[in-house]
């Protein structure tokens, strides 16, 4: 297959792209933390654009976004007035972070955004209460409530940049697409439209501003949640890292990159310093979203590399997605300064140096097993056996099966087939209405079992295209744990070999496959 062109970059290279996730920015102190890492990034040549999410607490179900979702809701109850509160609670926070971000001496400053606040909040009540009087909140309307996240932090946080006279640059976008789209035939093209608004907007502040941009993109065709779903400032800052031809996109989180598995899980997983898009993909879509799934193809369409960190520990290399074919920049001092010592990013000059770079470990060959890059596991599957009925359809049996599911908007994760017989992973949170509307349909050509409560578990990695007899050992490690394999897809991805098994025994499977087939350590 042809390799897509990435995107000529359009202005101001150089840029370092940072995003920041809610719950890095979800209280004064760790604005404050931010910001220094802003700072930093500035010091070591910049340009530096920021992108914010929308503060948050470490629970994502009481951040800003999730509270703002619940106003959005409670306005379709004429009698309530708890909407109300609940921006005033939001208010109440972004004040409190202002009180404790800003210094004392800072008294305009302070003023000032004080009332951007307010404002932004007063605008909000009437917004949700003119909709509560005409009784509609349309997924436009939602959009527009749920961007008010984003433009109060983006707010607060350019006040804290400028206490620190480091010339910011509040850019609002949610008046960036100016184009009617038809949210049933979204392609690359809107997202190309994108990249070519987030440049004429950002660009001309580059270099001399630090734009801090809000990662709510303005009300998006179908609506933000259905075609991009939360976390959408990912993508946000990847089409601005496509705009503005950004040396890098960094996405600072909670965790200090990506690991050979879920480090909540796994006590003997490893950061992973280099991973390829695909792999980042194919964790992302099985249950490690590090980042949101569409922000990869995004960036490494233009040969960007995606770098993440955690805004609690900014000393750690982070890890590095590694687009096929990236060169290093011309101007080495940005990626030079802003590399930690030890990942390898080679430096311009060193044109002999492998490119995409490769960790540490692999170079300096103490370990030459090939082994696979990561494990991880997707819970809450429900599987659907399906058995032709012969006698009644004797062709069209897949394409009737997807149809149904289609029509109901089931998504399926994985699917094994044989001639009469199709066994498919459904995706969390399936929506239990429409699947008893697909089930009626799909018992027309066979009969169908449903099992309820399994996992996906996914052994990930490139060399897996090499690695002889890898699905043997996993499989073999499954055996040994007692752990009963539903089903197995393996070939449709050359670098993942998936199962479905029970639920209760996933985190079992997951612990035992990564530490016999990533660790190695061999069973006694
Ligand atoms: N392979 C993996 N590597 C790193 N984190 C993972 C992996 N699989 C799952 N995770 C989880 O993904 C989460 C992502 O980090 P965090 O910044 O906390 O996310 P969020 O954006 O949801 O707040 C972490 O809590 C981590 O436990
Ligand atoms: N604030 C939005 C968008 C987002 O990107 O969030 P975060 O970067 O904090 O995961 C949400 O909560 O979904």
């Amino acid at each position: 297959m042809a390799k897509p062109t990435p995107p000529s970059p359009l202005s101001s290279p150089h840029a370092i792209v940072c995003k920041f996730g809610g719950t890095s920015i979800g209280t004064a102190a760790r604005m404050l933390q931010v910001a220094d890492i802003v700072q930093t990034a500035i010091s070591n040549g910049g340009p530096v654009v920021v992108v914010l999410s929308a503060m948050s607490s470490n629970i994502k179900a009481e951040g800003t976004t999730s509270r703002l979702l619940e106003a959005a809701d409670d306005v379709m109850n004429p009698e309530s007035t708890r909407y109300l509160d609940i921006v005033d609670g939001i208010c109440a926070s972004h004040l409190r972070a202002v009180d404790e971000a800003l210094p004392v001496e800072a008294v305009e400053e302070r003023a000032r955004v004080g009332k951007e606040v307010r404002d932004e909040c007063d605008r909000l009540k009437g917004f949700l209460s003119a909709a509560q009087v005409i009784n509609e909140m349309s997924p436009r309307s939602r959009d527009n409530v749920i961007g008010t996240g984003e433009k109060l932090s983006a707010l607060v946080f350019t006040s804290v940049l400028r206490s620190r006279s480091l010339n910011p640059t509040y850019v609002n976008l949610e008046k960036l697409i100016q184009k009617q789209f038809d949210a049933g035939t979204i392609d690359q093209s809107f997202y190309d439209y994108l990249s070519s608004r987030l440049s004429t907007l950002i660009g001309p502040l580059l270099p001399h501003s630090v734009p801090v941009v809000t990662g709510y993109l303005g009300p998006v065709p179908g609506s933000l949640l259905t075609t991009i779903g939360r976390g959408y400032t990912d993508l946000t800052a990847a089409l601005i890292a496509v705009g503005t031809g950004a040396d890098e996109l960094q996405i600072w989180k909670e965790v200090d990159g990506i690991f050979t598995a879920d480090p909540r899980k796994v006590p003997l997983a490893r950061m992973v310093p280099f991973i390829t898009p695909e792999e980042a993909a194919e964790l992302t879509y099985y249950g490690s979203e590090v980042i949101h799934p569409f922000t990869m193809e995004q960036v490494i369409r233009a040969a960007i590399p995606i770098r993440i960190k955690n805004a609690f520990r900014p000393e750690g290399a982070g890890t590095v997605i590694v687009p096929e074919g990236w060169q290093p920049p011309q101007h080495a001092e940005v990626l030079e300064t802003l590399t930690p010592k030890g990942t390898r990013i080679p430096k311009p000059g060193h044109a002999q140096q492998q490119h995409p770079p490769t960790p540490a470990a692999e170079e300096e060959g103490d370990d030459d097993t090939p082994r696979p890059t990561a494990v991880t596991i997707k819970d809450h599957i429900t599987v659907l056996n399906v058995h032709s009925n012969r006698k009644s359809v004797s062709h069209g049996f897949f394409a009737h099966i997807f149809l149904s599911l289609d029509r109901h908007g089931i998504v399926v994760d994985l699917i094994s087939t044989s001639e009469v017989h199709v066994s498919m992973a459904l995706s969390p949170n399936v929506n239990e209405g429409n699947l008893e509307k697909a089930l009626v349909e799909l018992r027309k050509y066979g009969t169908v079992d449903v099992i309820r409560n399994m996992s996906i578990l996914s052994l990930v990695g490139k060399k897996l295209r090499n690695m002889v007899g890898s699905a043997g050992l996993m499989f073999a490690t499954l055996g040994r744990h007692g752990v009963n394999i539903e089903m197995i897809s393996q070939g449709a991805s050359e670098i993942n070999i998936s199962c479905v098994i029970e639920e209760e025994k996933a985190s079992e499977a997951l612990v035992a496959v990564h530490d016999e087939l990533i660790v190695g350590i061999m069973p006694l």
